[in-house]
């Protein structure tokens, strides 16, 4: 059996992988994420995806490996991880009573080759007040996400409505992934 390495620290994506039965181990790539200018957010998802499952390959050229990177976008603006308080303040304000769109690409390197794709979901805030967005801050939950929010956490009550995958929004489009995965013979274990 060949085997299957998640190259990725997201506490999420280890779950997700776990909820859809797959058996893995977990590597995490050690790339620098960087970017050029000028790319759209579907671009810039795919190629960071690449780069981490790269970067695992590289050592484990017999396994099955897989990448993946999420961003948020909003006025052709991205949005990563907020660095400090500041900064996920200035996001919720962003993001507040809009749409914004989630993508998340997935590469995924094997002896047969490499496949990267990505998906978008379109996600809509409520519109929110500055006491929504101090309590949310006080969380700590804005802090390791993109976009500074977690819609699979205390971030639901942000949410007013989404269009698309939801496990796009937290970290790995699960249906097209398994899709790809029983294409190189990876299967969930039951
Ligand atoms: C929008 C949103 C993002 N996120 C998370 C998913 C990703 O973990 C994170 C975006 O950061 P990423 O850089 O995509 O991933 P990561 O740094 O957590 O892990 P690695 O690079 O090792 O794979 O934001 C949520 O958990 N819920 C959400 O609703």
């Amino acid at each position: 059996m060949k085997s299957f390495i998640l190259a990725s620290g997201s506490p999420r994506r280890k779950e997700l992988l776990e909820q859809a039965y797959f058996s893995f181990q977990i590597q995490t790539s050690t790339i620098v994420e960087t970017v050029e200018e000028g790319l759209t957010p579907k671009e810039v998802v795919e190629q960071l995806a690449l780069q981490k499952a790269k970067n695992v390959w590289s050592q484990n050229q017999d396994a099955v490996i897989l990448g993946a990177d999420t961003v948020v976008a909003i006025d052709d603006v991205i949005l990563g991880k907020p660095h400090d308080e500041e900064e996920a303040k200035a996001m919720l304000e962003r993001l507040s009573g809009r749409t914004h769109s989630v993508y998340t690409g997935v590469a995924i390197c094997s002896p047969s080759g490499l496949e990267t794709f990505s998906e978008q979901t379109d996600v809509e805030f409520y519109p929110l007040t500055d006491e929504d967005i101090a309590m949310y801050i006080r969380s700590r939950e804005p802090f390791d996400k993109a976009g500074g929010y977690g819609i699979q956490g205390f971030g639901a009550f942000l949410v007013k409505r989404i269009i698309g995958d939801y496990y796009t929004v937290v970290g790995l489009p699960l249906a097209k992934t398994i899709r790809e995965l029983r294409k190189i013979e990876i299967h969930p274990n039951r």
